[in-house]
């Protein structure tokens, strides 16, 4: 997918990964909303990208991904302003292991509104043009991190759902491929404050820095991914693992065909 003229949607766009998958689009031609639920440094943001790549090409709107109503609204203001929507990045993401439900509304629920509010813009079946959705999730997405349960638990449901979603949008004939972003640590504000992340497995937080002591990427490093996951045509229902020391696809088993 050549990105010239495309749309994009990023939500979490506002700083760490979001910021980097928002630039990196710019960069390669696209248009891009901003979707946040930090107002401040959402439209400063803004206004920096658009001093750099045009006054039109950059659109910041708030919005909560907990919310049907300021989801839906936003993605009905990106096709009135940019013609449709061919990219999304359900990026928007927090851990904080004592509001647990919290990080479920978020991480997961939001992935999952998002993912169907953009359905009824860019399904081919319904009038739309079909594109390609990325979802973040994380290495926690693929294996356990022990001192994050929850987290760990909506990040396992997010690659599960960008499978599924895969295989119904290829059976269905949606015109849309789903791919999982699965990197390991990065550094943002994400990996900040981390004992009080941690809530009650905060005794834990040793254990997690021996994690950490194996490397912590730059947003650039996932961004340059989630490129690769857009504009590769051959790319669906995949889960792209990067970390300090590796990138790779994720390998899943086949289902067997007959039990032995
Ligand atoms: N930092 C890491 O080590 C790491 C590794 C793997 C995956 N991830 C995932 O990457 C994504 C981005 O995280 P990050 O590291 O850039 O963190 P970050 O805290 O730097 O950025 C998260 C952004 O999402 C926004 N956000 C949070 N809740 C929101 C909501 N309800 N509605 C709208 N916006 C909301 C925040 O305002 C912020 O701008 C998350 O899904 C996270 O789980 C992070
Ligand atoms: C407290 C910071 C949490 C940051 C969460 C981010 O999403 C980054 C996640 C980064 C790494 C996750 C690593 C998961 C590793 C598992 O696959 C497993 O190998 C480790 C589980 C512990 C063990 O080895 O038993």
């Amino acid at each position: 997918m050549a990105l010239s003229g495309k749309s994009a949607v990023v939500t979490g766009a506002a700083m760490g990964i979001g910021k980097a998958m928002s630039e990196i689009l710019l960069q390669n031609g696209a248009k891009v909303v901003l979707l946040d639920m930090n107002e401040a440094a959402g439209k400063s943001l803004q206004e920096a990208l658009s001093k750099q790549y045009g006054q039109d090409r950059t659109l910041f709107l708030i919005c909560n991904v907990e919310s049907e109503e300021q989801m839906k609204a936003a993605f009905q203001k990106t096709v009135e302003t940019f013609g449709g929507i061919d990219i999304l990045c359900n990026n928007a993401g927090m851990l904080n292991e004592s509001e647990w439900e919290k990080t479920v509304s978020v991480n997961l629920l939001g992935v999952i509104r998002g993912t169907y509010v953009a359905l009824q813009h860019m399904n081919k079946l319904t009038g739309g043009r079909g594109g390609v959705i990325v979802n973040t999730a994380s290495l926690a997405g693929l294996g356990p991190l022990p001192s994050c349960p929850v987290y760990t638990a909506t990040k396992h449901a997010v690659v599960g759902f960008t499978r599924a979603m895969a295989g119904a949008s290829a059976a269905s004939g949606y015109g849309i491929r789903f791919n999982a972003l699965c990197p390991g640590f990065v550094q943002t504000d994400l990996l900040s404050n981390i004992l009080a992340r941690l809530g009650p497995f905060s005794h834990l937080e040793a254990l997690t820095q021996t994690f950490m002591d194996k490397g912590v990427i730059n947003t650039s490093d996932v961004a340059k991914c989630l490129l690769e996951l857009v504009t590769d045509e051959t790319k669906n229902g995949e889960a792209l693992i990067v970390k300090s020391d590796l990138k790779m696809y994720m390998p899943f088993p086949t289902e067997p065909k007959t039990p032995k």
